[in-house]
């Protein structure tokens, strides 16, 4: 996958990087399927294969396996692909973790993207970091791995240290191996206070793949644009405020970006779907302000 910004063109002004004001930004206040956002309890058609995907997350996301992880996706080397490629692959994949959507994950992008568009219209570089923010759940594509939906999507939360019970459906972790493991069960486990979230193993999942991605690439993004796709899945963090004792000073300030970008993340979800082909021009000619840089194949 390629993604790269050549020039330092999407910057972030001195206000906007000390906004917290939402923009006056309405939240619905039920989903497409009639039921609260993120309602993990209610009984829907998506519960079930919900919480069942949980169960499984919540058991294999082990210190262990995050390591292996991004030491084997890491690398990068599996194929060469455009950023518009890799959104219009992921019109093949629903999000099996999703209670609030089964639209194919392209719709997903475009749908976040345009919301955030329309509230933030000079802020280019939020509406590149929306469209791409969820590219990583191209691990579902036989090219470039197939990963299980566990391994995929779903929120996010630290490794190592004692799993917070604001976490969906926590009490699946009862079966989690690291549970029991006194070196990682504690609050702090292998970390400190203040160390920094960049220092702290975070579940394997679309965010740290598509974060790996755009580091790898040298994207350009700003801070925040990159603190958003490495962090959005992280629940328990930006609704919870759990885990803030791992946060540094730079994760407090990005924080308050991916508060915003959440809103749109999350509420965007809609059966109304955006018309591709009308806003492809507008993606394009932003994805063409990056230059692209190869990644190169297996041998
Ligand atoms: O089910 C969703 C989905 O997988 C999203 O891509 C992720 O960012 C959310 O955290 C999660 O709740
Ligand atoms: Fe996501
Ligand atoms: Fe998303």
């Amino acid at each position: 996958m390629t993604i790269l910004v050549e020039q330092p063109e999407f910057e972030i002004g001195f206000e906007e990087r000390h906004r917290v004001a939402d923009g006056g930004f309405v939240a619905p206040t039920i989903n497409s399927f009639g039921h609260t956002f993120r309602g993990y309890h209610v009984e829907s058609e998506r519960q079930k294969g919900v919480e069942e995907l949980y169960r499984t997350n919540h058991i294999n996301q082990t210190v262990d396996f995050v390591r292996r992880m991004r030491e084997e996706h890491g690398e990068l080397k599996r194929v060469e692909m455009s950023i518009w490629e890799c959104c219009e692959l992921l019109n093949e994949f629903v999000d099996e973790s999703d209670p609030d959507l089964d639209e194919p994950q392209i719709q997903h992008l475009l749908q976040t993207a345009e919301a955030i568009r329309k509230d933030y219209p000079d802020e280019d570089w939020l509406h590149l970091t929306a469209l791409i923010h969820d590219l990583g759940k191209v691990l579902l594509h036989p090219a470039f791995g197939e990963l299980p939906q566990w391994a995929v999507v779903g929120d996010t939360f630290p490794v190592g240290c004692a799993f917070d019970e604001s976490i969906v459906h926590h009490k699946h972790f009862q079966e989690n191996p690291d549970n029991r493991n006194p070196a990682y069960n504690t609050k702090y486990g292998i970390y400190s206070q203040g160390c920094g979230l960049d220092n702290v193993l975070i579940s394997w999942g679309h965010d740290d793949y598509m974060y790996l991605v755009a580091k790898e690439n040298k994207s350009t993004l700003p801070s925040a644009g990159l603190f958003i796709i490495r962090y959005h899945s992280f629940y328990a963090l930006h609704r919870c405020d759990a885990y803030r004792h791992l946060m540094n000073e730079e994760d407090r300030e990005n924080l308050q970006w991916l508060k915003i970008f959440n809103k749109y993340d999350l509420y965007s979800k809609s059966k109304v779907l955006i018309d591709v082909d009308k806003v492809k021009p507008y993606y394009l000619s932003l994805i063409n302000k990056v230059k692209e840089i190869l990644i190169p194949k297996n041998p």
